[in-house]
């Protein structure tokens, strides 16, 4: 025998937990509810008390559900063979282990019809039993604890008032839905919502409940289990059903894509580079020379992308020079881009700017073409680009590499078809494909408040096609789609894949980088938004869980991190490459270290985006963060490590993947001294005659000499005495002697103030 629960146990043997409950507390057995377990000793004990009863017990269970049930029959007189008769079927149920059945399980087919002539004979009755009733318009739960009692009674006493009662009871009864067979719910149920699913009235849910020790509300919340447990002691199934988050809109995309039904989409190209290498200057020349060219006289608008058609095949830019675009979507969790340009000056050559961009474009897997911009100035030198790029990994192809580079010039637009059609090469290659006829869905460019439309925002719809009217959820935000104008200030209908739009119809501005999907209706877009609102209102955005190297053990224990990427930041080119090399030998199963970027120079905001669309922490070695990096990175939670010894910082890196970082410390003052003499003694120098004023000294406290109120000298205890024997301590109200460790200049006056480091628990 294993242990039980007093429910448990209550329930096998037919009686209630209160009942256990009193009796182990007669027995002296600590016992606190109804779901505290109860081992093999105390049931054999229990079983002395209960278990000779348990058949009583259960025919007197059995007796009263049929009253319950059937009180008509005893008017009929035949109460007596239908309860023998009962007696022995509920003895049979008992033996299959089902416990207590609900009543609709038990009936006999006579029991029915012997209820249907009664029904029948009642309805005859008409007015004179419906009056009684409302007359006696007492829910069946006065009746119910009472049942037997009442029944008997009832049964023994004499006259037409008695039976009219009783006939009553029954009719109600009958009026009452039976138990159902089974329930549903979602991770908790009121008392009355309980009682609604179960038929029941809520007193009775709460009267079931106090006999299982709880003490309820009408609208206390009940847990699954406390669910579960008083359903079958009504024999009815619970089924727990689990709670779909309405809000992830992920999970409104259908995967259903069926090969067949894709076709080949515009590729969403990205210009990146160093300053003034430039990229505005190729965006507006594609701009001007293709899109105007196409739509004579037309005016173009800027909504943040825009498309151009090569060859009847159409490129869809985002038209936000620099990284920002790029990497701030990422950093939200968007990945719109399919290839970067990287535009390098062929006069200036690679750039931090440019390895900064080769670093966010790697670490989100788009493929780099290079365009080596400014090749009509005297001074270019394409074969430079070349040679510095190809040490980042970037390698021509006439040089036996795979990656694309393009001399151009934006200026004069030389070479700029050319790049188009490597991007056109590029996106064949990638195989870039989407189904056009379905609900689109897709990110937003950029949003914006105008005062005479409300929010405006840009989306790039990146599968389906978005219609005019469609239901749609644009991150936190929902609305219809009111109007759509495409790149070109046009008004249109409908946009297909990699197509961006200007669309109004939303209730809020949504941000750049948030998720649109379009939903089958405005009610559940609504929905679906308001939650999504409300639960950004909840949840401070910046919770989301970005690595950390306190955490990074647990992280990876979860199997959250695999790969520990790392961005270095050092002061020198030397250290960047000494510290990188040293990390990436660190060798610990199961995970490895990343460097995603490097860099000389300070910390900057740049580093902070990447390091947050990579999830990835900093290294700072002889550097700091910019004022404005230090300001993200706390509201993103970026762990930045700033160090000056490369040993430790690497030591910090593998404990932390190791889980073996070392405890945190925190200072604690544990005591003042006062300076009230001081002797100079020639081997041991000087000797503080001290008070401790407030709380004490321990021999290997850190001590900090104080002078009028500055720091003179922080360091330790050499000596603690009192008079000439050497104490670990020293509390308040007492006077020693103190002596510090390579310091001397004490002056009667000064304060010693003590201090511990004391470990503190990582968060
Ligand atoms: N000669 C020559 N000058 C160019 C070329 N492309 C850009 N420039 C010039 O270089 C300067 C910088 O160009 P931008 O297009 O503003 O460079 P950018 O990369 O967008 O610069 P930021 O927006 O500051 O990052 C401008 O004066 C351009 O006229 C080129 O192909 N040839």
């Amino acid at each position: 025998m294993t242990k039980l629960r007093v429910y448990e146990y209550a329930k096998r043997n037919h009686i209630t937990s209160r009942q256990v409950i009193n009796k182990l507390k007669e027995m002296d057995i600590e016992v606190s509810n109804h779901m505290t377990a109860i081992d093999e000793n105390v049931i054999r004990q229990l079983d002395q008390v209960f278990g000779k009863n348990q058949q009583t017990q259960k025919i007197k269970r059995d007796h009263q559900k049929r009253q319950k049930r059937t009180p008509s029959q005893q008017n009929k007189g035949s109460n007596k063979t239908n309860q023998k008769e009962k007696g022995t079927k509920s003895g049979q149920s008992k033996a299959n282990g089902n416990g207590i059945k609900s009543p609709k399980m038990e009936p006999t087919s006579k029991v029915m019809n012997d209820e249907k002539i009664d029904v029948k004979s009642k309805k005859g009755k008409g007015n004179s039993v419906q009056s009684k009733m409302k007359e006696e318009k007492k829910s069946d739960q006065e009746y119910r604890p009472k049942e037997n009692k009442v029944f008997k009674k009832k049964q023994k006493g004499k006259g037409a008032q008695k039976q009219k009662q009783e006939n009553a009871q029954s009719q109600q009864q009958k009026k009452e839905k039976e138990l159902p067979k089974k329930i549903t719910f979602t991770e908790s149920l009121t008392v009355h919502e309980l009682a609604k699913k179960l038929h029941l009235e809520p007193s009775e849910i709460i009267k079931k409940l106090l006999m299982l020790g709880v003490m309820a509300t009408i609208n206390q919340s009940l847990d699954a289990d406390t669910i579960e447990l008083i359903a079958s002691e009504y024999g009815v199934e619970v089924e727990e059903k689990v709670k779909v988050d309405m809000t992830d809109l992920e999970a409104y995309i259908s995967k259903d894509d069926s090969e067949k039904n894709l076709i080949e989409r515009p590729p969403v190209v990205t210009i990146m580079g160093h300053v003034d290498h430039g990229k505005t200057t190729l965006l507006d020349h594609i701009r001007h020379s293709k899109v105007t060219q196409l739509e004579a006289g037309g005016i173009t608008q800027h909504i943040g992308a825009y498309q151009v058609e090569i060859d009847g095949k159409k490129i869809t830019f985002l038209d936000t020079p620099g990284h920002a675009a790029f990497t701030t979507m990422r950093a939200r969790g968007a990945k719109v881009t399919d290839i970067t340009i990287l535009v390098v000056a062929a006069d200036d050559g690679v750039m931090p700017q440019t390895v900064e961009a080769i670093n966010h474009a790697k670490a989100a897997n788009v493929p780099i073409i290079v365009a080596v911009n400014k090749v009509d100035k005297p001074t270019a030198n394409p074969d430079r680009v070349m040679q510095e790029l190809s040490e980042y990994g970037l390698i021509a192809e006439s040089w036996g590499g795979d990656t694309i580079f393009v001399p151009i010039s934006a200026l004069t637009g030389e070479g700029v078809d050319q790049l188009l059609e490597m991007v056109l090469l590029v996106s064949e290659v990638e195989e870039l494909k989407a189904n056009p006829n379905r609900k689109a869905y897709g990110t937003v460019i950029e949003a914006e408040l105008d005062k005479g439309r409300g929010s405006v925002a840009t989306l790039l719809v990146q599968n389906g096609t978005l219609k005019i009217g469609d239901p749609i959820v644009v991150g936190n935000t929902f609305g219809r789609v009111r109007a759509m104008v495409n790149d070109l200030g046009r008004r249109v209908k409908s946009a297909g894949p990699s197509t961006p739009v200007e669309i109004t119809g939303l209730n809020e501005v949504p941000q750049a980088g948030d998720r649109f999907v379009v939903f089958d209706d405005e009610k559940t877009a609504r929905q679906v938004g308001e939650a999504r609102a409300q639960k950004a209102l909840q949840e401070n955005r910046n919770e989301t869980a970005r690595v950390s190297l306190d955490k990074l053990f647990d992280q990876m224990k979860q199997g959250d991190v695999k790969e520990l990427n790392i961005i270095v930041k050092a002061d020198v080119q030397g250290s960047v490459e000494a510290l990188s090399s040293s990390l990436q030998k660190i060798d610990v199963e199961g995970a490895k270290v990343n460097i995603i970027h490097t860099g000389v120079g300070a910390i900057t905001e740049s580093d902070i985006l990447l390091a947050t669309a990579s999830n990835a922490i900093i290294i700072g070695f002889n550097v700091r963060p910019t004022t404005n990096a230090k300001r993200m990175a706390e509201s993103e939670k970026v762990d930045i490590r700033l160090h000056r010894i490369i040993y430790k910082a690497i030591d910090e890196i593998e404990s932390a993947m190791k889980g073996m970082l070392d405890p945190e410390y925190e200072e604690k003052v544990i005591g003042q001294l006062e300076v009230r003499t001081t002797f100079k003694v020639s081997k041991v120098g000087t000797i503080a005659g001290c008070y401790v004023m407030e709380g004490k000294v321990t021999r290997n406290s850190g001590v900090r000499l104080i002078r009028d109120g500055i720091v003179i000298y922080e360091g330790e205890i050499d000596s603690l005495k009192r008079y000439k024997d050497d104490v670990k301590e020293v509390a308040q109200g007492y006077e020693c002697g103190v002596t510090i460790k390579n310091f001397n200049d004490i002056k009667e006056g000064d304060t010693i103030e003590a201090y511990i480091m004391e470990e503190i628990r990582r968060s």
